[in-house]
């Protein structure tokens, strides 16, 4: 052969045989190709045929016909229509978002899954034939899986590329992995040269005596392994990363499981026709996204270039109202109270209405932000920290001061509808608002399942997005902890209790945010795990003007709910919202906040730099990146409010931080400030964490408890004051997926 036609030979014969390169995956470990077979059976060739077998170009469909836009909800049996005839060139409609990728899957006729595996003690080789067994019994349309040893293989038969691997065994991984990333590179293949398997997933073993954390290199190559194969393939990753640790102190059997099983059902999902299901390709970008720009209850902080920290809320383009706008939402912004009728008045109250109709364009537009409407007027949504846990990229402030495990998270509320318009909230323009509940009612019970699935269905969309881990994902399939905050009032959803009990009975622990304008439904309220109280001034003026609230007796409202707040101090793990706002709220109002806190003597004080979303509205309202305030303003607010707290006898302390997300908690000493359980004499330490266990066990006991009954472990040491609070088994990253190294805020 001619040696200057050998890289037009090579793209040639990758052409013709890519169809029949069917499904790959694995390494050091395991992936698991699944091979392909056409529907039309025109090409029913060997699997991997020798490179120099006969090339049959016109076999191939013309390369246009192979380019599809990337939708992971685009149904592939569907033909693309004819091609319309040559004519002037006409520009229609919106401008396409750019594709990840723009290879035509195959319509899937039968998979052949390929288990590759490294190993070097024999470790791999075993579970990767424990594997071949474990997988879906052979059918029409699953084969017998084959199970290679990456030694004994000659790459380009599975993974189209020119070197060949020496015999040295432990440089053979390395070479393995230039060998991929080569192939990737290589400028006469294309760039996704197995985009025509059905898809890949790979487990590593790691061992984590040596190798604790992936920063230390815990399964390592795996890791890139996964990367690579996301590139090769233009994002087919059918199942999240699997990771084992082989020390013997993790529970690498159960992992194994896991991961086995999530992988048997997306074989079975692509046997039924269902492609790698809904949700987001892995890209295998370079830069991976780490950038979510939702907006979610705990929007981060930007780092800026001088190190420090604000609270800053990227910059959303305001939402330009169509002329068809939920009626509520122009009634919006007037002050009109609907619970005081005037005695004599005839009006005739309408007969209630869904507060969000499914063809309304509230409802297109929450939607358009990523929540899921359940029945008529709740809401869910997951949350930028609950992706972030998924990908061990940190968690939520709350792990840090409570210990709420981000991935295991479901932020919800079961009222879309609010009785304020602060002009901080992101919401404007979209949520609606009342002061009464004067719509339809949904039972709690349709309301649970309808989280609870649109939580999960969520999750799952997260299984192709780079970094998720394997582990954390099984997790994540079993809620643990609800935030009911989101948007909206919970509290003024007429079944809040019953709606609690039923979170309550499965173990889902309950962190309620109401706005303290319900002094009614905040008395009657039942258990909550934690039930927080925004406080978003410290005085009327202020609170009107930062909350701007529908009802004329706001502020009585306000202060009944302080008193009630003190009165379930003993029943209610209590906690004080604050946010500030720079300009509206924070200078010299300590004292006021002070005041606050003395009258309602909540468990802790949680302060928090405000988020700024950029709306019209909040612009409206005079709110501007000025107004958001750096971490250091935040950190000297805390310092004045602790020492107008001591001027009036008040034991608080500050217990712990979230540099990144502006966030400070302030506790009360007695309370929370003492030695652990079994362990009296350690000294005294914060204890801020909750004992989700012994809060479950005290609702079944029936017997009447208060919050000192479910105080948990030791506040972790990096979460104090002055520590910066990120976990430091979490990867850190910036917004372009980068390793950031962690800082600590004096
Ligand atoms: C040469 C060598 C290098 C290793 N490097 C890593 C590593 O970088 N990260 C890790 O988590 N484990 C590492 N390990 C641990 C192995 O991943 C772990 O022991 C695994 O169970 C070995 O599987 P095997 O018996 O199939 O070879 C290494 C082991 C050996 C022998
Ligand atoms: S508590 Fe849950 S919903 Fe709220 S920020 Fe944390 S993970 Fe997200």
């Amino acid at each position: 052969m001619d040696f200057l036609q050998l890289p037009s030979e090579l793209l040639h014969l990758w052409h013709t045989h890519r169809t029949e390169i069917l499904l790959s995956a694995g390494l050091l470990f395991a992936i698991v190709r699944l091979a392909v077979h056409w529907r039309t059976r025109r090409s029913r060739e060997a699997l991997t045929p020798p490179v120099l077998s006969p090339v049959h170009e016109k076999s191939l469909p013309p390369l246009e016909q192979q380019l599809v836009e990337t939708d992971p909800y685009t149904d592939l049996s569907v033909p693309r229509p004819p091609r319309p005839k040559a004519g002037p060139k006409r520009v229609t409609g919106n401008k396409k978002a750019k594709a990840i990728s723009t290879i035509k899957e195959p319509a899937i006729d039968t998979i052949q899954p390929v288990i590759f595996y490294y190993t070097l003690g024999g470790t791999t080789k075993t579970y990767a034939e424990q594997l071949a067994s474990a997988l879906p019994s052979p059918s029409q349309q699953i084969l017998i899986p084959e199970c290679l040893d990456l030694a004994q293989i000659d790459y380009d038969d599975y993974f189209i590329s020119p070197p060949k691997p020496p015999n040295a065994n432990t440089a053979f991984l390395s070479n393995f992995l230039a060998h991929l990333r080569e192939t990737h590179h290589d400028f006469r293949i294309d760039t996704a040269p197995l985009a025509g398997l059905a898809g890949y997933a790979v487990f590593g073993f790691g061992d984590k005596r040596q190798w604790n954390t992936e920063g230390e290199g815990y399964c390592k190559d795996a890791v890139d392994v996964d990367k690579w194969m996301a590139r090769l393939t233009g994002g087919k990753r059918g199942f999240p990363l699997g990771q084992g640790d082989t020390s013997g102190r993790g529970n690498v059997e159960m992992r194994v499981r896991e991961w086995t099983e999530g992988l048997t059902g997306i074989m079975a999902a692509l046997a039924r026709g269902e492609g790698l299901g809904e949700g987001v390709k892995g890209s295998g970008e370079a830069v991976e996204s780490a950038d979510e720009k939702e907006d979610e209850e705990d929007s981060g902080t930007l780092e800026l270039e001088d190190g420090r920290a604000a609270a800053i809320k990227s910059k959303r383009k305001p939402n330009r109202r169509s002329r068809t706008d939920d009626l509520e939402d122009l009634k919006a912004p007037i002050p009109v109270d609907f619970t005081t009728s005037r005695p004599g008045s005839t009006t005739v109250p309408p007969p209630p209405k869904a507060m969000v109709p499914v063809n309304s364009p509230t409802y297109t537009s929450l939607t358009k932000q990523g929540y899921t409407i359940v029945g008529s007027h709740s809401g869910v949504k997951i949350c930028r920290w609950t992706k972030s846990a998924l990908r061990g990229r940190g968690s939520c402030y709350k792990y840090s001061f409570y210990g709420i495990a981000s991935h295991l998270c479901m932020e919800a509320t079961p009222s879309l509808s609010c009785s304020n318009k602060c002009v901080f909230c992101w919401r404007h323009g979209t949520n609606p608002v009342g002061t009464t509940w004067r719509w339809t009612v949904d039972p709690p019970d349709l309301v649970f399942a309808g989280m609870k699935e649109g939580h999960y269905k969520k999750i799952k969309m997260m299984r192709g997005v780079p970094g998720v881990r394997a582990e954390r994902f099984a997790e994540a399939m079993q809620i643990r902890h609800c935030a009911l905050s989101l948007v909206g009032e919970p509290i003024f959803y007429p079944h809040i209790n019953e709606l609690l009990a039923m979170l309550h009975k499965e173990h889902i622990s309950s962190f309620l945010v109401c706005n303290a304008q319900h002094p009614d439904q905040l008395a009657t309220l039942g258990p909550v795990t934690q039930l927080y109280v925004s406080i978003d001034a410290s005085n009327k003026d202020s609170l009107r003007r930062i909350d701007r609230p529908l009802h004329r007796d706001f502020w009585e409202r306000f202060i009944r709910c302080m008193d009630i707040i003190r009165a379930k101090r003993f029943t209610h793990r209590t906690v004080f919202r604050l946010t500030l706002v720079k300009g509206f709220n924070i200078d010299e109002e300590a004292e006021g906040y002070a005041d606050l806190v003395a009258r309602a003597l909540p468990a802790f004080v949680e302060v928090k730099g405000v988020t700024y979303c950029g709306t019209s509205t909040a612009a409206g309202a005079g709110l501007s990146m000025g107004n958001v305030p750096f971490y250091e303003e935040v950190q000297a607010f805390v310092l004045s409010l602790e020492a107008a707290l001591q001027r009036r006898g008040l034991d608080y302390g500050i217990a712990a931080e979230h540099a990144h997300s502006c966030c400070i908690l302030l506790a009360d000493r007695e309370r929370f400030y003492k030695p652990s359980r079994g362990d009296e004499d350690g000294g005294r330490k914060w204890h801020t964490l909750i004992d989700y266990a012994a809060f479950f066990r005290c609702l079944k006991s029936g017997n009447a408890f208060g919050p000192e009954d479910y105080v948990g472990a030791p506040t972790p040491e990096w979460a104090l004051w002055g520590r910066g609070g990120f976990d430091p088994r979490d990867e850190r990253v910036d917004r372009k997926g980068k390793p950031r190294v962690v800082e600590v805020v004096q």
